[in-house]
């Protein structure tokens, strides 16, 4: 007894060291789930997860893990340890009382068994429903205007009942099993007592155990069954966590891309010829859907090639996979010469310049997110000069703290974020620039201006840059060296604007179009 004791005092010692260690190991393992994360093998793992629900999951699950490691295991070693030795102790008293009590508790474990295999599934349904309420919640928050503008109010609430409703009925059923459960333990407990006491008695009537050792054995195997209902309890609330941190589990079993694990090569100068040699793609998501068929382009260094298409044509899919956001299914792109997986990936970046359609701002001052991913020694006067030639210094210089305000979401139009990031992309000075619809916020006049600036300037005077400018005003690239119209994820024409006017193709029917909508 008093050993058990002991034993008991040291095994709470080792509750106190699991959870100084779980503690320490939910902040590793969040570290790791968001470095993992942004480092992944297939960027398509986030295309079908919202943000908000890898977020929350980052947070609750990881927290989840660490009561896994600081609680529930714990526990567990506790409990097992303690009914072990009080088993021993009941079969060394009387062994067929020992035998009875050991059958009961072997029920009691089949029974938490399945007990606990019903948590784990439930136990993802809550989360997956938690999550999905969430989603709605977040949306409805962040898309408030349009919810207002077209009074969807109502339905938006009904979206997010219908989740809470799920949520609410499988708590429920939740709490059922766990009172189902218990009612199972309390009789299996109480039949243990009977069984004991009658059993007990009729031995103590035949002289083969005394009153003394049918009280000692009452009580030890008291402390039995109440060892394995808590291990079962314990179990059950593992699988529970289990169950809910199985995404966690799953973006950390991924590995790590090629990209971030093998160092490339780095060029001693990048000129800025690109090649796509029969390059193919579908997205992993949907793998049936082909999105780029037999690509074959070579842009030449100081070259502007625009790419022109209709909406969905896979203009941005050939920049995410320039940009290597994803690996081509089929066919290899080239840099200088070299293959694209063959070169450093960072380094190459280093070199590339990139304005998106609606670029995020971080929430950070302007002067920080003008300076965002340069690695150069950066000074305030270079901020203010990239900020002129994007025609973003005047609106900058009227806010209440200049260069030092905090960008949040309501606080710059879409036309000023767009100038935000085209200056990120002049301070960078890249050999290869990238424009996707980077100038549609933009009016006509700044538009023209910038493009021009975008084009020319670069701080070694004695080359010129590489720009890629998908565009869907067809007004504003004729001027391109060349430009390439997708169709259907297919390069269907490529030349001048002149040539492809006198060729009378898709080119020409989408240039009368817009002249057509202007006039
Ligand atoms: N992450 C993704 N997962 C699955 N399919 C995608 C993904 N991104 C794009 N697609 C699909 O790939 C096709 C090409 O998309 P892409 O964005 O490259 O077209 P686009 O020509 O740039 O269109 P837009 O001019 O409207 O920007 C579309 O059918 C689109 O639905």
């Amino acid at each position: 007894m008093c050993y058990c004791r002991n034993m008991q005092v040291k095994i709470y010692g080792l509750r106190g060291c699991c959870f100084g260690i779980a503690n320490m190991i939910l902040v590793k393992r969040m570290r790791e789930t968001l470095y993992s994360s942004l480092l992944l093998q297939e960027i398509s793992f986030f295309d079908g997860e919202t943000v908000g629900d890898l977020t929350s999951r980052l947070g609750s699950d990881c927290q989840q893990v660490s009561r896994v490691i600081g609680n529930d295991l714990n526990l567990i070693m506790r409990n097992v340890l303690q009914g072990t030795g009080a088993l021993i102790y009941l079969l060394i008293l009387s062994w067929p009382l020992g035998v009875c009590t050991l059958v009961i508790c072997s029920s009691l474990a089949a029974i938490m068994t399945v007990y606990g295999m019903y948590q784990k599934k439930t136990a993802k349904l809550i989360q997956e429903y938690a999550a999905s309420a969430n989603e709605v919640a977040q949306e409805t928050f962040s898309l408030m205007r349009t919810v207002r503008v077209y009074g969807t109010e109502k339905q938006e609430l009904k979206r997010y009942n219908h989740w809470l409703d799920k949520l609410a009925e499988v708590s429920l059923r939740q709490s059922a099993a766990y009172g189902v459960w218990n009612l199972t333990f309390n009789t299996l407990y109480h039949a243990t007592q009977i069984i004991a006491v009658l059993v007990g008695g009729m031995y103590i009537l035949a002289g083969h155990i005394t009153a003394e050792k049918l009280t000692k054995f009452i009580l030890y195997s008291e402390w039995l069954i109440y060892s394995t209902w808590w291990v079962g309890d314990n179990v059950s609330s593992l699988m529970q966590s289990v169950g809910a941190s199985e995404k966690v589990f799953q973006l950390m079993d991924l590995l790590p891309s090629d990209q971030f694990i093998s160092e490339g090569m780095a060029l001693q100068k990048l000129q800025g010829h690109i090649e796509f040699v029969n390059v193919s793609f579908q997205y992993l998501s949907r793998e049936m859907v082909p999105v780029l068929q037999h690509i074959n382009l070579s842009v030449h260094p100081g070259e502007v090639v625009a790419i022109v298409g209709l909406s969905g044509s896979g203009k941005s899919t050939m920049v995410n996979l320039l940009l290597r956001l994803y690996e081509p299914t089929n066919g290899q792109i080239l840099i200088d010469g070299v293959p694209l997986n063959e070169l450093d990936t960072m380094w190459l970046r280093g070199r590339i310049g990139y304005v998106g359609q609606e670029p995020k701002l971080f929430r950070m001052d302007i002067s920080s997110n003008i300076k965002y991913g340069c690695t150069r020694n950066i000074k305030q006067e270079d901020v203010e000069w990239a900020a002129k030639l994007a025609y973003a210094h005047d609106f900058i210089t009227l806010l209440p703290n200049g260069y030092n305000t905090l960008v949040d979401d309501d606080l710059l139009s879409g036309g000023q974020k767009q100038r935000i990031a085209i200056a990120r992309a002049i301070l960078r000075d890249p050999t290869i620039l990238i424009l996707d619809e980077a100038t549609s916020a933009l009016d006509a006049e700044s538009e023209h201006n910038v493009k021009g600036v975008l084009r020319s300037v670069r701080s070694d005077l004695s080359s010129r840059r590489t720009v890629i400018v998908i565009a869907h005003r067809l007004s504003t690239i004729q001027a391109a060296d060349r430009i390439v119209v997708m169709d259907g994820g297919q390069i269907a024409e490529m030349g001048s604007h002149n040539e492809l006017l006198h060729k009378n193709g898709l080119y020409a029917r989408l240039t009368r179009r817009q002249t057509d909508a202007v006039v």
